[in-house]
């Protein structure tokens, strides 16, 4: 039989063992995870902190909040144990950098196998695949808008797109626990802030009309300009008091009007939301951002806590920077992307991984260590995440 038919037989074979096995059966293939016990929601974040800060946590209140739904994750993706992982791919689906290469490398040559079989992917759109080797059930792949520091409403439009195709295929496939990494904020240069934006709206927008659907939507950051956006406009975005009914309308403004230490907070969220983007006025004019946003300090990989900045925020800083990433700024380089053979050498589809892989259940891992997805492998670290 001809490799490639008998690769195609196998990733569908694959896929199929796979997706019939219980949780604890793929537990015992699939080297570490980060379990979703291990990443507290919103919600769970803002009755720990009321409670260290000897406040009732009963007066956080539980009005339908969205704020149960949704984390706030810094780590490597591919460590996920959730039904779902986003993937920033490029429109040939065929691998690339980034976090495309860390999953196509988690994942094993059998998702490079079925992704083959998809066809490409547009702009905007998404494609879903098994997560193979990797602890998530399936990976959903999306191609952002490459914006490169110049965000024009077709930009914000196809960005805004990615997060709702992904939902929207995540339902049509009972997913109900999904992450997403910051999508085309890496090299195709869209502005953190901004995309932060889109990100948190349409997110938003999406789970007020399925809340019945989704139990999670972790964002899983990876660089701290990232970390702090998100520390910050979470709470904005999906308050505690519930409040999810008026677009950001709503907000505790004793909250809001100063922090623990009298400092003035950001503005009341009535003015937030006048600057806010919400996903009906994604047509708001072009928008030059420097692309220095898009980069930033990289960080370890920890848990993170939600608590404002005098509380226990667990991140710290690590010297070394996560990855390398080539930062191509030529337009004519980025655009030929598309077509670019996978920039960190994948394994080819004919090799095997070694049988003899370590078969026993992988140790949790909880508090990821600052190693990169390129040096993630076998680590005896079984710390409690709320040791971290
Ligand atoms: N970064 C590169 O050098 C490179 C080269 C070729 C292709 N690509 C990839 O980049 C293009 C898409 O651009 P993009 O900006 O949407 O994606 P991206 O360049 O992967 O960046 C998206 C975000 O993901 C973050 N990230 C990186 N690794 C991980 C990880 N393991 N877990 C969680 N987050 C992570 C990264 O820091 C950034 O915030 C595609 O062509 C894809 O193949 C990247």
């Amino acid at each position: 039989m001809y490799q490639s038919n008998k690769k195609k037989r196998q990733w569908k074979e694959e896929k199929e063992r796979l997706l019939n096995m219980t949780r604890e059966e793929r537990r015992k293939e699939y080297r570490e995870y980060v379990s979703l016990d291990n990443i507290p929601s919103l919600m769970e974040e803002l009755k720990r902190k009321a409670s260290s800060n000897d406040e009732s946590s009963e007066e956080i209140q539980v009005k339908n909040s969205l704020c149960e739904k949704v984390s706030l994750y810094k780590g490597d993706i591919t460590q996920l144990e959730v039904d779902a992982i986003v993937n920033a791919a490029n429109t040939s689906l065929l691998g690339g950098g980034g976090v495309d290469g860390c999953i196509h490398r988690a994942s094993g040559p059998t998702l490079l196998a079925e992704c083959r079989e998809l066809g490409g992917c547009e702009t905007g759109q998404a494609k879903i695949t098994c997560g193979y080797e990797l602890p998530a059930k399936y990976v959903i792949h999306t191609v952002g808008p490459i914006a490169r520091g110049h965000i024009s409403p077709n930009h914000k439009q196809d960005l805004a797109s990615c997060y709702n195709s992904s939902l929207t295929l995540a339902t049509e496939n009972d997913i109900r626990t999904i992450a997403f990494p910051c999508i085309s904020t890496g090299i195709y240069g869209y502005p953190n802030e901004p995309a932060a934006n889109v990100a948190l709206t349409t997110v938003k927008e999406f789970l007020k009309k399925n809340r019945d659907k989704i139990d999670r939507v972790i964002f899983c950051v990876f660089l701290e300009v990232d970390f702090k956006i998100y520390k910050r406009k979470l709470n904005e975005f999906f308050p505690k008091d519930g409040g999810d009914d008026e677009e950001g309308e709503k907000c505790d403004s004793e909250e809001m009007k100063e922090d623990s230490e009298g400092k003035p907070k950001s503005p009341p969220m009535k003015k937030i939301k006048e600057k806010k983007e919400d996903a009906s006025s994604l047509d708001s004019p072009d928008e030059d951002y420097s692309t220095e946003e898009a980069t930033g300090n990289t960080q370890d990989m920890t848990v993170m806590s939600l608590e404002t900045d005098e509380g226990n925020d667990v991140s710290s800083p690590t010297a070394d920077p996560l990855e390398e990433v080539e930062e191509i700024t030529d337009p004519d380089e980025l655009e030929n992307m598309e077509t670019s053979q996978p920039k960190v050498p994948m394994e080819t589809e004919g090799s095997d991984r070694d049988p003899a892989e370590p078969s026993d259940v992988q140790k949790e891992i909880a508090s990821p260590s600052n190693e990169t997805c390129q040096e993630s492998g076998p680590k005896d670290t079984n710390e409690d995440a709320n040791e971290a």
